[in-house]
């Protein structure tokens, strides 16, 4: 640990605030990693790099909202001149007062168009139509660039993409994309005592719960995983296993061995391998103990061994320094407003985050949260009904049933 950072820490009468520790994780990424050259159909997931502007306006020329008649003035009476099919090269004809065309949804307006009517408020004989009513100047008609102009930005830097950036960039004609380059994330469990799933547990064993969430959490299109298996406890052992993968990695994300007892070695790991640790011990429940810095070239996040605590400190603070280094702007989680269902006694030390689930709303429209479980940062079975966290800040009074809270959605939380 910096010299700095072990002042920061010590300065708060013992520990950081959730929001303190964010903003550690974040400053310990100096720069998001490189941006590469991506075709439109691998965009979907990763992170825009620059600024992407149109090179067309949207639409790229004038054309009919609605299948009808596009007429050269609002007459009551028109003469058909011509007819016009989306995908119609356009026409010769320019329309004067009194002239129409027929035209399809999505076809090019003839110049001189000042409304399209609609085909159900038109009554044609031979050539000639009759307008039911007059429609308003420049009803149904979509005008070149009303929905993006040349040069318009309509893919902003550091947002992670998806379906509705895919289809503005087609529709501009784009075909390719800077985004970040996939960010390659570590993941490493700690501890003697942990099975790989599918392998029988022997007496004082338990499966490794926490690699596959961590990897299922991870699995998205701007991450690479890299598989680091469990590191046993013990410190040399350690040491070589985070200096191998601080070599390798962008981010090593491991889970165990951060608090205080004798086999917790990471801290001394990442010290030996020539790390630093930059956050330590969060005012949050669960998922005080865990701890952040530099290992090589990677950003280190160390989670509680406990699988909810280690859940809760990935969604909290190392979720924060991947989203940094992934190129993404800062977003920090923001709890919705909510109400409790449930009673507590308080105030707590530490803002507490519990699986929760929606029951209903309140007369204003918030969502009433009624706690699930009984606490206890190893329980994984509360989480399965739960919608999301509850969040009860440090240092409130007594929770009464009605009285504000936060709630984080699993959806919001969950997505890099
Ligand atoms: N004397 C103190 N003891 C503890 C403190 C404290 O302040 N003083 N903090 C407690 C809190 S809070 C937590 S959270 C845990 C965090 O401990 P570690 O990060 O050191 O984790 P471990 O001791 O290695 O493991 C804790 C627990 O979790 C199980 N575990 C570990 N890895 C996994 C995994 N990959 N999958 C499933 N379960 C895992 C492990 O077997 C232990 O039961 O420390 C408290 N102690
Ligand atoms: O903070 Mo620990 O993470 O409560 O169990």
């Amino acid at each position: 640990m910096t010299a700095a950072a072990r002042e920061d820490i010590c300065a708060a009468p013992g520990l950081l605030t959730v929001e303190a520790a964010q903003a550690r994780a974040a400053d310990i990424v100096k720069r998001p990693v490189e941006a590469e050259t991506v075709a439109l159909a691998f965009l979907s997931g990763r992170v825009s790099a620059a600024d992407v502007a149109s090179p067309t306006p949207l639409p790229p020329f004038d054309h009919s909202a609605m299948d009808g008649y596009a007429l050269g003035s609002l007459d009551p009476e028109h003469r058909v001149l011509a007819r016009l099919a989306a995908g119609a090269a356009g026409t010769r004809v320019a329309l004067k007062p009194g002239e129409a065309a027929r035209v399809m949804t999505g076809a090019p307006l003839p110049p001189g168009t000042v409304a399209v009517a609609m085909q159900e408020r038109v009554r044609r004989t031979d050539d000639r139509i009759v307008l039911g009513s007059a429609p308003e100047a420049g009803a149904n008609i979509r005008r070149q660039g009303e929905d993006v102009g040349v040069g318009d930005v309509i893919v902003p830097a550091g947002v992670r993409l998806d379906a509705r950036h895919v289809a503005i960039l087609a529709a501009a004609g784009v075909t390719e994309a800077p985004v970040r380059r996939r960010v390659v994330v570590g993941l490493m469990s700690t501890g003697d005592e942990l099975v790989r799933p599918g392998r029988p547990i022997g007496p004082g064993l338990i499966h490794d719960a926490n690699r596959p969430m961590l990897a299922a959490l991870l699995a998205q299109p701007a991450i690479e995983l890299v598989d680091l298996g469990v590191a046993p406890d013990d410190r040399d052992a350690m040491t070589r296993l985070v200096a191998d993968a601080a070599g390798r990695c962008d981010m090593l994300v491991t889970s165990g061995a951060t608090s205080v007892g004798e086999e917790d070695h990471l801290a001394a790991a990442v010290l030996a391998a020539g790390g630093s640790l930059e956050l330590a011990q969060v005012a949050m429940k669960p998922g005080k103990p865990v701890v952040a810095g530099r290992a090589g070239r990677a950003i280190l996040i160390g989670l509680p061994g406990n699988p909810f605590a280690a859940l809760v400190a990935w969604l909290l603070v190392g979720r924060v320094g991947l989203e940094r280094l992934a190129g993404m702007a800062p977003r920090p989680l923001a709890p919705l407003a909510a109400v409790a269902a449930f009673s507590q006694r308080g105030p707590g030390g530490r803002t507490e985050f519990a699986p929760a689930r929606v029951v209903g709303s309140d007369a204003g429209g918030l969502p009433r949260i009624e706690k699930l479980g009984r606490g206890g940062s190893a329980r994984l079975a509360p989480l399965i009904p739960a919608d999301g966290l509850a969040v009860i800040p440090a240092g409130g009074a007594e929770i009464r049933p009605g009285d504000r809270i936060g709630f984080l959605p699993f959806e919001a939380a969950a997505e890099l």
